[in-house]
């Protein structure tokens, strides 16, 4: 085959028109959306990128945007590329977004590298509000994350946290990567209730995901420049992408086809992807407008196992090394679980809703540390006003949860981790109080709640429970680093390695 070269002079000729096309579309695009819109305040652009500059020079998003709104006000207009965005600090503006005109921001946007993992946004989380959204939330509230079905779970959750207490108890004495461990067993129950019975799939499935999660910690420059298609071919990341989400779909589709195959099975206990198989079936006899497709079934069953799995892991991982850092806690959490449970010698799930305190620990820990700092993005579906501001249709709205949950003029000595203000308080995260809503509030709200609290709260009774803990080589409580990692989703940057000290009654 012959190869044809472009002869260097001509090469230069068009590289130079096309930059300079570029540039001419980006400049008149961003004339356009500044022109005299009564936007909210925000710090000063620079042509064609906006903030971006101020923001790439700082670590974390969240810690960045918390800095931002304390000079420009709790409703902030930042321009990140092309693209209008509003940074929500204050639990007044939160609920201006997500109550008062929850319609208008219920949208998500339509970001290049979710689409190509998430089957292009037919999943829950990235859905675009519309009937199949609604179709898909029906599904999760009615059948797939009611409170009885999650009951039906409940001997996975206890066999699961049980071998996880086994394999810590063999370690007992030496340091033990409580990460890696966590890790294991939050993704085991959500693959155990997903999937069914452990499997072939399961682990090579967790390691996917993994990869997959981390690479979605990058903004790619292509949801910057939404207008210029070309950067949507030029992109490396598309590729590494592609890669992980074909790794994925391959597993996903082994997992629907073994469910096909075994339907008939009597003895089957029914797990996730059965109830998904049965709406389809069910929703192709009644010939509904949206008939759902594997790919479809798949982008659920991914957002079902994540949710599950990244989240409660690094509500468990805070909670312990808040609980190590402030040894007074521990001792109370611990004296709680064990007055509870003595009589019966054994922890499990019909006593948990005795652990007032534990319950407020887990609280705290949202507050300091809610897994998802600025929620999932949302997007407005057309004009609006808030707080007298324009705000333009199809901007991009973040809410920094983790702001506000730091704020001192709602919470007193707002960065001490102090359970105690949740005892005998009604402030709740179920999405009525904005000064505290790590699940978002809302349309959008998270629907796992009744999913993820005992998820959470089982594995923490148990390690409260069974033994007491220490940090490796001398090291102080006070020395345990919190560093934060970047990425949709923020856990601790460093794995937690604790000594277990089996308890002896
Ligand atoms: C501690 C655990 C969890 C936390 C902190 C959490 C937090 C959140 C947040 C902040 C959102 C976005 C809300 C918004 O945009 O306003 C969300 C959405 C969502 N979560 Fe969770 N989540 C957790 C566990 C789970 C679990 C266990 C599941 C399912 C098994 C789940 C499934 C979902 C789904 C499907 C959505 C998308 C909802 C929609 O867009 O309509 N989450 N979650």
């Amino acid at each position: 085959m012959e190869l044809h070269i472009i002869p260097f002079s001509n090469f230069t000729f068009m590289a130079s028109f096309l930059f300079i096309l570029v540039l001419f579309k980006i400049v008149k695009r961003w004339r356009c959306n500044n022109s005299t819109m009564n936007l909210p305040p925000g710090p000063w652009t620079l042509p064609l990128i906006g903030n971006i500059h101020q923001i790439i020079s700082s670590s974390l998003p969240h810690h960045c945007f918390k800095n931002l709104a304390e000079k420009y006000g709790p409703l902030m207009h930042l321009k990140l590329g092309e693209v209008s965005c509003i940074i929500v600090s204050s639990p007044e503006m939160a609920k201006e977004i997500m109550k008062t005109n929850d319609l208008t921001f219920c949208n998500r946007p339509n970001l290049f590298l979710t689409t190509i993992l998430t089957y292009n946004n037919t999943d829950i989380v990235f859905s675009a509000y519309g009937e199949y959204w609604r179709q898909l939330r029906k599904i999760c509230v009615i059948e797939l994350l009611s409170a009885k079905r999650v009951q039906s779970f409940r001997s996975i959750r206890e066999e699961e946290v049980s071998n996880l207490v086994k394999s810590i108890s063999a370690s007992e004495g030496s340091v033990v990567n409580l990460t890696q461990k966590i890790l294991t067993t939050t993704y085991g129950i959500s693959a155990r209730a997903a999937f069914g019975k452990r499997n072939i799939h399961q682990e090579a499935f967790i390691l996917a995901t993994e990869k997959a999660l981390s690479l979605l910690g990058c903004v790619s420059i292509v949801d910057l420049y939404p207008s210029i298609k070309m950067l949507r071919r030029m992109s490396r990341a598309k590729t590494k992408f592609e890669k992980a989400q074909r790794d994925l779909d391959i597993i996903l589709q082994d997992i629907i086809d073994d469910h096909k195959r075994s339907r008939n099975e009597e003895s089957k206990d029914e797990d996730l992807v059965d109830v998904l198989l049965n709406y389809q079936q069910e929703n192709y006899h009644s010939k509904s407008q949206h008939p759902l497709t594997d790919d479809n079934l798949k982008a659920v069953i991914q957002d079902l196992f994540t949710g599950g799995g990244e989240t409660s892991s690094g509500v468990m991982l805070w909670a312990m090394s808040e609980m190590v850092k402030n040894p007074k806690v521990m001792k109370e959490a611990q004296a709680e679980v064990r007055r509870v449970f003595d009589g019966k010698g054994f922890v499990d799930e019909t006593e948990l809703h005795q652990l007032i305190y534990l319950e407020s620990v887990i609280k705290e820990t949202m507050r300091l540390h809610p897994p998802l700092p600025l929620l999932v993005p949302k997007e407005s579906r057309e004009r609006c006003q808030i707080n007298g501001y324009e705000i333009p249709a199809k901007t991009r709205v973040m809410v920094n949860v983790w702001a506000i949950g730091r704020d001192p003029r709602y919470w007193v000595e707002a960065e001490s981790f102090k359970p105690e203000r949740f005892v005998n308080s009604p402030i709740d995260f179920k999405g009525t109080d904005f000064e505290y809503i790590p699940f978002g509030a809302g349309r959008r709200m998270c629907p796992g709640i009744a999913f993820a609290i005992p998820n959470v709260e089982l594995p923490l009774a148990q390690l409260l429970y069974h033994f007491d803990w220490k940090l490796p080589s001398g090291m102080k409580n006070e020395e345990l680093d919190m560093t934060e990692t970047s990425g949709i989703t923020v856990g601790r940057k460093y794995d937690l390695c604790l000594i277990p000290i089996t308890r002896r009654t």
